[in-house]
């Protein structure tokens, strides 16, 4: 996988996904589009029961299936079970068929996520002497009754006929053997690059947050998990994560805000990769890693198809093509571009300017040891510019084909509008910008604050960042070329006393989150009480939410954090993948903020109960149940922590009762009074029990 997609965006596959979708627009099944595999539980039942409820997705659908290769020929469908589920973790696995003395196995998912996320662990693991990769699993062919009959049928000596071998190799070519390959081809690129392609976008969207609640469910069992023993496992039980407030949030640990829908569904990309190698058969190809397709065809469809849903001036195209490092000779390759450029690129209609870049690296998908992503060799230009510009909030970015930028335009400016809205900059305000890419977050920040600062370890992206900032006429932008984990501590360390007290941090790291050691500096960096964090990936963020919310501990230094809010936005339409971004504060800030709503919600109500008293004194016979009005309305202040806020606001409704000429003093007080006992107790059992009130 080319290390932009590697890092970021899950597969080199989705890169191309909604183009990938509309290639497929006309040649897909209507009858295909089957109920959503992962519909949402029903509100308040934990993810894993309502799981069970789901109905199983469709085994055919290629979405859900995986061939895993270069397994040991030994191996039984225990084995393979044993090793996704217990060794690699693995959710979601329905099914293993294994026939013994074959290297290979199909693994059948619950889900298109849990599929995906499958990859990045089982691809490159050492098992049994050997290195395990992924391949997508190829769909059956529907047809594939028929065909068997007309070669004689099953039962009658027919042969059968599986549907690689019945033309969908997707080697385009011409004639009708080629037109035949190339529909299958393509219907097998769309779901291998854009698994809910099928589904319609309200589905989608449905499966994204159920997703994304799914994953933040786990943050109060990986808590637990965590912590080494039980005295731990006390320490580790945080009051926001009890229990009682998990119920009161359906199991989540923040409130959850509906997924942010795209604004394009179609279109949206302003970068297409592909990789350029051999296919199974040996021939050269271009296509997509996960998918089987590398046929011309499939290419002019998807660029043809490309229109850009904010196109003001001629819209651009970073097209990328990763060429593999293993054994593919110089000139075949040229011979190959050159034939691509002359025949799909350059007659390109409606035009868009394009930039065509080779990257020569090791294949995508390849992942060195510990899940870092091979390198790449180096980046040439064979047509067009060297960057291509976008525009983001009216500013100007050019972009490297190296340098990460969010791949949906339109969805990055969602993206950044939110983060705005959500940071509470000032102008006194340093925003630390960690894994900044070409400067995005911080540059459209920069104009509200007094210094922006970003970290960012790929060097073609920290020069888009500075170029960036230059073209846009923005001085108070640094960009830092250092890894996060080695850089972060320093800056820190380097500010100002004042620049500390009005410090904010975003946080947008790659797929696989932070490096700990962030999040270690982070966390013991005092002054730093609120940080945003952008993930690409939920389960990936839930792993360093463990250890932002973590009790204070010699290596994980400062008051933890707490989860206050989650939006989910949709960048990637038609994939599973769905940006989240999640506000963490101090705990010592939450509870803070608590206390001060906890209490301006006490005024409020002793307010009221003093003018419903007061209305209720000034009609002499309706006094004593206006007395009794007013405490229940005291009773209404429930949430109240302060016993003396309430105790407040009940003596003073009893003394407008009691000064209501016509009633007794006595009997106004005795209704208040039972009511307050009432009142009063209540947050006292719920603070035993742990809970905030
Ligand atoms: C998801 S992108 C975010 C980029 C940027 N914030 C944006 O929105 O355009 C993650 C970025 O982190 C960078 N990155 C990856 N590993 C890093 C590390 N260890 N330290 C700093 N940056 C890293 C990648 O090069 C990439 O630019």
């Amino acid at each position: 996988m080319q290390p932009e997609a590697a890092e970021h965006q899950p597969q080199a596959a989705t890169e191309a996904a909604p183009l990938a979708a509309e290639a497929a627009t006309g040649q897909q099944d209507a009858s295909s589009s089957g109920p959503c595999p992962t519909d949402a539980p029903p509100s308040g039942v934990a993810g894993s029961e309502a799981a069970d409820k789901v109905p199983p997705p469709d085994p055919n659908d290629p979405a859900v299936q995986m061939r895993i290769n270069n397994l040991s020929k030994w191996a039984t469908v225990k084995d393979v079970k044993h090793l996704l589920e217990r060794r690699l973790g693995l959710t979601g696995v329905r099914k293993v068929r294994k026939i013994s003395n074959q290297d290979y196995a199909f693994v059948y998912f619950q889900s298109a996520q849990e599929r995906l996320a499958a990859d990045s662990g089982i691809n490159g693991h050492k098992w049994k002497g050997s290195v395990l990769s992924t391949a997508q699993a190829k769909p059956l062919d529907p047809d594939r009754h028929l065909k068997r009959e007309r070669e004689g049928g099953e039962g009658q000596g027919g042969k059968r006929v599986c549907a690689q071998q019945a033309g969908g190799r997707g080697r385009g070519g011409s004639g009708e053997a080629g037109e035949a390959g190339g529909a299958a081809a393509a219907r097998t690129a769309a779901d291998a690059a854009a698994p809910l392609h099928r589904l319609e976008y309200a589905a989608q969207l449905e499966q994204k947050q159920h997703f994304v609640e799914k994953a933040l469910r786990r943050l109060p069992r990986e808590m637990q998990v965590a912590a080494r023993s039980d005295t731990q496992r006390e320490r580790w039980r945080m009051p926001w994560l009890s229990q009682e407030r998990l119920n009161q949030r359906h199991g989540l640990p923040c409130p959850v805000a509906p997924v942010l829908p795209a604004a394009a569904t179609h279109g949206y990309r302003n970068k297409c990769e592909f990789t350029l190698g051999r296919d199974e058969d040996g021939s050269v190809a271009v296509g997509f890693t996960l998918g089987t397709v590398s046929h011309e065809g499939f290419w002019r469809a998807m660029l043809a198809r490309q229109s850009f849903a904010h196109a003001d001036g001629p819209p651009e195209l970073l097209l990328c093509v990763a060429v593999q490092a293993a054994g593919l000779p110089e000139e075949q390759v040229a011979s190959e571009l050159a034939r691509l450029r002359e025949a799909f690129v350059a007659p390109l209609d409606p035009p868009v300017r394009l930039s065509l870049a080779v990257r020569r690296g090791a294949p995508p998908g390849e992942y060195k040891h510990a899940g870092e992503p091979a390198e790449a060799e180096g980046v040439e230009t064979v047509l067009g510019r060297e960057y291509i510009e976008e525009t983001l909030l009216g500013l100007s970015f050019r972009i490297s084909p190296d340098a990460f930028f969010q791949v949906n335009t339109l969805g990055a400016e969602s993206l950044l509008t939110l983060l705005r809205a959500q940071c509470s900059l000032g102008p006194d305000s340093v925003l630390l910008d960690v894994c900044c890419g070409t400067g995005t977050i911080g540059l459209a920040m920069a104009r509200s604050v007094k210094r922006v600062i970003g970290i960012e370890s790929n060097a073609q992206a920290v020069a888009d960042a500075a170029a960036n900032a230059a073209r846009n006429g923005i001085t108070n932008a640094e960009f830092i070329c250092a890894k996060a984990e080695q850089a972060t501590r320093q800056v820190l360390e380097r500010l100002t006393p004042s620049e500390l007290d009005s410090l904010v941090a975003i946080v947008d790291p790659p797929r696989a989150g932070l490096h700990p050691d962030v999040v270690k500096a982070l966390r013991r960096c005092a002054p730093l009480r609120r940080l945003l964090f952008v993930a690409c990936h939920a389960p990936a963020f839930v792993t360093n939410a463990v250890s932002f919310c973590r009790p204070t501990s010699p290596s994980f230094a400062g008051v933890p954090f707490e989860l206050v809010q989650a939006w989910p936005i949709d960048l990637f339409p038609h994939t599973p993948h769905c940006e989240l971004v999640t506000l963490l504060e101090r705990s010592d800030l939450v509870a803070e903020r608590e206390a001060a709503q906890e209490a301006a919600q006490a005024a409020k109500q002793a307010q009221a109960v003093q003018t419903q008293a007061a209305e209720a004194a000034s009609t002499p016979t309706d006094a004593a149940e206006g007395g009794a009005v007013g405490a229940a309305a005291a009773e209404g202040a429930l949430g109240a922590p302060e016993e003396s806020a309430l105790s407040r606001a009940i003596s003073s409704a009893q003394a407008v009762v009691a000064s209501a000429a016509s009633v007794p003093a006595g009997e106004a007080e005795g209704a208040a009074h039972d009511h307050k006992q009432h009142a009063a107790q209540r947050p006292l059992l719920a603070e035993a029990d742990g809970a905030k009130v």
